[in-house]
């Protein structure tokens, strides 16, 4: 038997931009139906189990200090954060070379440190002109829009140490090979999440705290707080409106409301029936829009051995895994935990065989053997091995958005812009810190002020 429900707002997906703006909405008073399709609330927020206790992060994890809104959240929901573990060296192995250095700047050859620097200038100087709500504007737009970061790259950074370290660094931001990503999405990112080197570094920089608990912890106190407004296992399949409101339908389950906020990826609202039918571009753009995968991996040992010997757990290399390592240990330090991602991405020195990409064991053993040239022999023997594998998620598109080629220019506000009273939310629609927590949230305040400003 199909459960009808009447609420003022349904907010469709549980991730953290649907959770805040669920929260929001009923703060305001209104009544709120949240219907996510997973069995689990969060999304790309999500613990992994480091046994005693202990949890590393499976999905989004690190924060910096201009991540005020996502600072904002935290204390209101009176959760802690600690700093990313940065004390003592970082490890920079290349072509067998391993060294060890303090600070930001890897010891580059001087040749590959003029190269770099150059490079982030063009492309810093490059995003500055790019306009944060509306990039399709730019003066360069329909240029930057019909190439790739990665080719711009191949082009502009000549050495290939400095070019490695820049593709080790924008892969994680896109977590895919930068040869599916736009240039103006590439200079967008920059201008509107921090400059590169906030976006890259963990001290002043996207990567400098860590939420005590873990992630899944702001999740899991927003869905406590939103008690049974939020229906798990309830994915949206059609959403039908008329001049009066909307019908929501899920399984077994149908929602008149007034509103609708649909905070996932436009890949993920793709798979929801629109009656009437969505606009062109809207649409297109659902088709077209990609989210990079990634594994990220992690392995648990008992302490953090390396912090003895002053070094810090973070590496950048060559090796065939472990491209960028990083302490990841809980604030206690009664664990050690060392992660890294594994990609596809096959430009540059990225070469990820299909032999450890489609067999767990192999993961974890050439990451282990990576760790044991980084860290020596103490590596060998870790107590777990943890992965979440964010490639093939049923109901999520991926890490996070890269845009291919065309689709900011063909596509412009499609993303954002309401739909007669659906409203759209989600990480990849704020303008600011796309793809980042930070953006969840400051999409969920701008998807609520939409639908309070629309009325009824
Ligand atoms: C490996 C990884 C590392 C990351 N690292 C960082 C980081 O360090 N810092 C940072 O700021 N960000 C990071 N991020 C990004 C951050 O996690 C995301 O930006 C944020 O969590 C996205 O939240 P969201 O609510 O917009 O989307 P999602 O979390 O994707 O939520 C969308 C929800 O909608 C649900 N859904 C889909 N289809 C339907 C349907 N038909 N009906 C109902 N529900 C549906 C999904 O199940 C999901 O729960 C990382 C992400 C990953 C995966």
């Amino acid at each position: 038997m199909t459960e009808t429900l009447t609420t003022d707002f349904v907010v469709a997906g549980a991730g953290l931009s649907g959770l805040v703006t669920a929260r929001r909405l009923v703060r305001r008073g209104h009544s709120v139906l949240v219907l996510e399709a997973d069995d689990r609330a969060g999304g790309r927020l999500v613990n992994l189990d480091a046994g005693d206790g202990v949890i590393s992060e499976g999905g989004g994890q690190w924060i910096g200090p201009k991540h005020t809104a996502m600072a904002d959240l935290l204390s209101e929901l009176g959760l802690k954060t600690f700093p990313t573990y940065t004390d003592g060296r970082t490890i920079y192995l290349r072509g067998g070379r391993r060294r060890t250095y303090g600070g930001t700047i890897p010891p580059m050859r001087p040749l590959a440190l003029l190269d770099f620097a150059q490079a982030q200038f063009r492309l810093e100087r490059m995003a500055a002109t790019v306009p944060a709500a509306a990039p399709w504007r730019a003066g360069k737009a329909a240029e930057w829009d019909s190439t790739t970061l990665g080719h711009w790259l191949r082009r502009n950074c000549r050495v290939a140490e400095a070019r490695h370290v820049f593709e080790l660094g924008f892969t994680l931001v896109f977590a895919e090979d930068l040869s599916h990503v736009s240039l103006l999405k590439a200079l967008h990112q920059i201008s509107t999440s921090g400059g590169i080197d906030f976006m890259m570094n963990t001290e002043n920089g996207a990567q400098e705290t860590r939420v005590a608990g873990g992630t899944q912890a702001v999740a899991d106190a927003i869905a406590g707080e939103l008690g049974d407004r939020v229906r798990l296992g309830s994915p949206v399949t059609s959403i039908e409106q008329d001049a009066r409101g909307v019908l929501v339908r899920s399984a077994g389950l149908e929602a008149r409301c007034r509103r609708v906020v649909v905070a996932m990826t436009p890949a993920d609202a793709g798979r929801i029936k629109f009656l009437p039918e969505l606009p062109t571009r809207r649409a297109k753009l659902q088709r077209a829009w990609r989210n990079g995968g990634e594994r990220k991996i992690c392995v648990v040992y008992e302490r953090p051995f390396w912090r003895d010997r002053g070094l810090n757990g973070s590496a950048i290399t060559d090796l065939p895994i472990a491209h960028y390592v990083v302490d990841n240990s809980p604030p206690d330090a009664t664990k050690g935990i060392l992660m890294t991602f594994i990609g596809t991405a096959a430009s540059g020195s990225f070469q990820w065989t299909d032999a450890v990409l489609d067999n767990a064991d192999a993961r974890r053993d050439a990451f282990v053997d990576d760790l044991v040239t980084l860290f020596g022999a103490e590596a060998r023997k870790p107590e777990r091995y943890l992965e979440k594998s964010w490639i093939a998620e049923p109901w999520i598109a991926g890490v996070a958005a890269l845009r291919t080629p065309g689709v900011l220019t063909n596509y412009t506000d499609a993303a954002t812009a309401p739909v007669g009273r659906v409203h759209w939310a989600g990480a990849e629609t704020s303008v600011e810190f796309e793809s980042y927590m930070e953006g969840a949230v400051r999409a969920a305040e701008r998807a609520v002020a939409e639908v309070d400003a629309a009325g009824r």
